[in-house]
């Protein structure tokens, strides 16, 4: 920390302004994770909206996190997509051995109606599907996940550690879920995570939001917005 009380990361940053401290971070030692902006979860049709959950925000968010991604690429920070669910078997899912099987809203709804079964969430049906304003460009990389937290039996940490990165700044949905779950297992990892606020979008109602960015801001991370981030890494050179 320096005299300013902003958080120094690593060498020859620039200062993110967040909550509750700036962060004062290096772009090459970060990484801008993008957890499951699937069809799945923002899109009308999608598993979520036929669970019943409102995302009548993922269109705002989805505009958002292109905002960031754009910047993102024009100052050399590493995109990490994450693509949640399982093969068209749902062998990956876990039986009744695994809570993952039992509390999963997508496996409950495919268990009461069958006619579901290979739609929600499998590899290679729509819902799993990345959302068509949101696709990776080269350069990008493309992790799949088969459980909320991005870090358990991925290869997202070595991806991460391979290339030096030392921050991640999450966008994504949901923030209570998967970003949530990310962000602390990241914590736990040695990561510092930056949630950006404005670019997650919650499932359930809205106090979720709230919650979760209280406790990234009081407990695992920083919290920050579109617009400081787009105004911090928008100005720099291309290293
Ligand atoms: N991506 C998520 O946050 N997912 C939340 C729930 C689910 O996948 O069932």
């Amino acid at each position: 920390m320096d005299d300013a009380g902003d958080v120094i990361v690593g060498k020859g940053g620039v200062t993110l302004p967040a909550q509750p401290e700036a962060l004062n971070i290096s772009p090459a030692e970060t990484a801008v994770v993008v957890i499951d902006m699937q069809n799945a979860y923002a899109s009308p049709g999608g598993y979520v909206d036929q669970a019943g959950f409102d995302i009548s925000g993922a269109a705002r968010t989805i505009g958002r996190i292109a905002q960031v991604l754009e910047t993102a690429r024009s100052a050399g920070i590493q995109i990490v997509y994450l693509q949640n669910g399982w093969d068209p078997d749902y062998v990956e899912a876990g039986g009744p051995g695994s809570p993952n099987w039992h509390k999963s809203n997508a496996l409950k709804m495919m268990r009461r109606k069958p006619e579901l079964a290979g739609q929600l969430l499998a590899r290679g049906s729509w819902d799993y599907e990345l959302v068509e304003k949101l696709k990776p460009q080269p350069g990008d990389i493309t992790l799949h996940k088969t459980r909320y937290s991005a870090f358990f039996n991925s290869q997202l940490d070595s991806v991460l550690r391979a290339r030096g990165i030392r921050t991640i700044v999450f966008v994504g949905i949901a923030t209570n879920v998967c970003v949530e779950s990310t962000l602390r297992d990241g914590f736990h990892l040695e990561y510092f995570g930056v949630m950006l606020e404005d670019a997650t979008h919650h499932l359930g109602p809205p106090q979720m939001q709230a919650a979760s960015v209280y406790n990234v801001e009081k407990f695992f991370g920083w919290v920050s917005n579109v617009a400081d981030f787009c105004g911090t890494f928008g100005q720099l050179p291309r290293e």
